[in-house]
């Protein structure tokens, strides 16, 4: 009754005062009472998640960790309730398998039982209500899509799926030549999206993209890009629900539509898929001959293609890009590794999976790429289960978010000597880099979470960078020297053109 004697501008004075009052104890006890407040930490990523998103966001916030644990050493509070580590050690404590705890850590749970460290929710699923994946499902349901699709990345499966590969590096060679012809240059990055994404649509859908064959980016490929960088904001929203609905709610009808296209899409090729029958030796094999026992719907299903074609085009893709620029950017190792090529084999056709796997220098120059310019740049995070957990030596209370971020930890001195230069002998025992932590180096993460198509990521990037170097002599365009310099990362790297010259190599 009180409040209805009151004018606006009081009932709006006295909301201000208490949201202010409510903002001011909230820093307060995440300055002075908080189970982190003896971590060290900038004041602004102490005291608020601000500091964090607004980072995040700018497409920051990889870089912005290395100048953190710089200045305040290998555990940093990033957030008021997350930290960052840079300890290798930190690696095996988050990601690896750790005894105990039965639950079942399902869908959703903000905290695992004792034993578990499960991804953490407001990362991986922002929005509510879409269908979990291998990637973010809870525990149990991991366990099962996680057996079953290893199926498709098997020595067997893999072997069989040989000639699909070789089949889209062909067409992407002549196209290739057929640029090189006009002396145009090319945009390699797009054409090693191109390849990639074509692979792995036929490996999981059925049938490619067709990007090769079009010399563009198919619109679902273009679609990646754009709900990479708006996952940004939803991840930072998703601290404050109430404004993830408003924005979800001021999307336009037009994008809505063109999502609705996107599924339906997808759905018809998840359908085309099913009828060409199950015994395919693609990447969702598994599931399909799976699918009617364990109750699979046609979303499940679709959203576990989906996450395989994000997950294994993408990345392969950044990754080859990255090696090319080193190697344009470095004389010597380019010189190295197209000797390497060129003096191994005779011909373009003994270029294969088992004969690319022996090129030493090969491997070199992919995993020096992978730590200079890892395709997953930021920390991917996870949540202390009940009782806490010891990480790196200290003592994290439970519900505590914690994560390793790849660029920073493969940037950091402490670890890698000279890390911000090109040098793949570090990974060929060059005693120069004896000391170097190479327990530091984990781009595919390690323990049960793990990247499942690690090795279908190294033959499809070895045989790739492989077939370019044993066709063409490559330079480098003008405008893109400073091709590495001018990126932000939004989740993904926004990877911008790299144009280059190419020359077919006479033979
Ligand atoms: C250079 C290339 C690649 C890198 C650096 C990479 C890195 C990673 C990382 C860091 C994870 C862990 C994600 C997390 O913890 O949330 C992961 C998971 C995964 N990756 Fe990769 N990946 C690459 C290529 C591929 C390829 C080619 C595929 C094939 C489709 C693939 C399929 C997967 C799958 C299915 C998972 C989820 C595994 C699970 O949760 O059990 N990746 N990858």
């Amino acid at each position: 009754m009180a409040l209805l004697s009151l004018s606006l501008g009081q009932i709006l004075a006295l909301g201000f005062t208490s949201l202010t009052l409510y903002i001011t104890a909230h820093i307060l006890h995440n300055l002075l009472l908080h189970p982190l407040r003896r971590y060290p930490g900038p004041l602004l990523m102490r005291a608020t998640r601000w500091g964090y998103s607004l980072r995040h966001m700018a497409g920051t916030l990889p870089f912005d960790m290395l100048a953190l644990h710089q200045r305040y050493g290998p555990v940093v509070r990033v957030a008021p309730d997350e930290l960052a580590f840079s300890d290798p050690q930190a690696w095996r404590d988050i990601m690896g398998h750790r005894g105990g705890g039965g639950g079942g850590g399902g869908s959703g749970s903000e905290v695992g039982e004792a034993g578990e460290m499960l991804k953490y929710d407001k990362f991986y699923m922002p929005v509510e209500g879409v269908p979990r994946d291998i990637v973010n499902a809870g525990r149990e349901e991991h366990a099962l899509l996680r057996r079953t699709m290893a199926h498709g990345f098997s020595d067997r499966s893999m072997r069989e799926q040989q000639p699909v590969i070789q089949g889209y590096i062909d067409l992407l060679v002549r196209r290739l030549r057929e640029r090189s012809e006009g002396g145009e240059k090319v945009d390699l990055a797009a054409w090693y999206n191109y390849t990639t994404f074509d692979v792995i649509g036929d490996l999981a859908f059925g049938e490619s993209f067709g990007c090769l064959d079009d010399s563009d980016y198919h619109p679902w490929v273009k679609a990646i890009f754009e709900v990479a960088r708006a996952g940004t904001v939803f991840q930072s929203l998703a601290h404050y629900p109430m404004f993830v609905k408003l924005v979800l709610a001021l999307i336009p009808s037009k994008f809505l539509e063109e999502r609705e296209k996107h599924m339906e899409m997808t759905m018809a090729k998840l359908k085309r898929r099913m009828q060409a029958g199950r015994e395919r030796a693609d990447l969702v094999e598994g599931l399909l001959k799976r699918a009617d026992e364990w109750g699979l719907t046609l979303e499940k299903l679709q959203a576990n293609s989906a996450i395989l074609i994000i997950g294994g085009s993408e990345t392969t893709a950044t990754l080859l890009s990255g090696v090319t620029y080193f190697l344009l950017t470095n004389a010597e190792a380019m010189k190295k590794l197209t000797a390497e090529i060129r003096g191994t084999f005779k011909s373009e056709s003994e270029i294969d999976f088992a004969s690319v796997s022996t090129l030493p220098y090969l491997l070199a120059c992919l995993d020096e790429a992978l730590r200079m310019y890892p395709p997953v740049p930021t920390g991917l995070p996870r949540v202390v289960p009940k009782g806490g957990a010891s990480i790196a030596g200290n003592y994290v209370p439970e519900k505590t978010v914690v994560a390793v971020h790849h660029w920073a930890m493969y940037h950091n001195d402490e670890h890698f000597k000279d890390p911000f230069v090109y040098h793949p002998e570090r990974w060929l025992g060059d005693p120069a880099f004896a000391d170097d932590h190479k327990e530091a180096f984990q781009p595919f993460h390690l323990g049960p979470r793990n990247c499942l198509g690690r090795n279908l990521a190294y033959i499809e990037m070895r045989l790739i960078l492989a077939r370019v170097l044993w066709n063409f002599d490559l330079r480098i365009a003008e405008d893109s020297l400073n091709w590495m310099s001018k990126q932000r990362i939004y989740n993904l790297w926004e990877k911008g053109k790299l144009n280059v010259y190419l020359t077919p190599v006479a033979r």
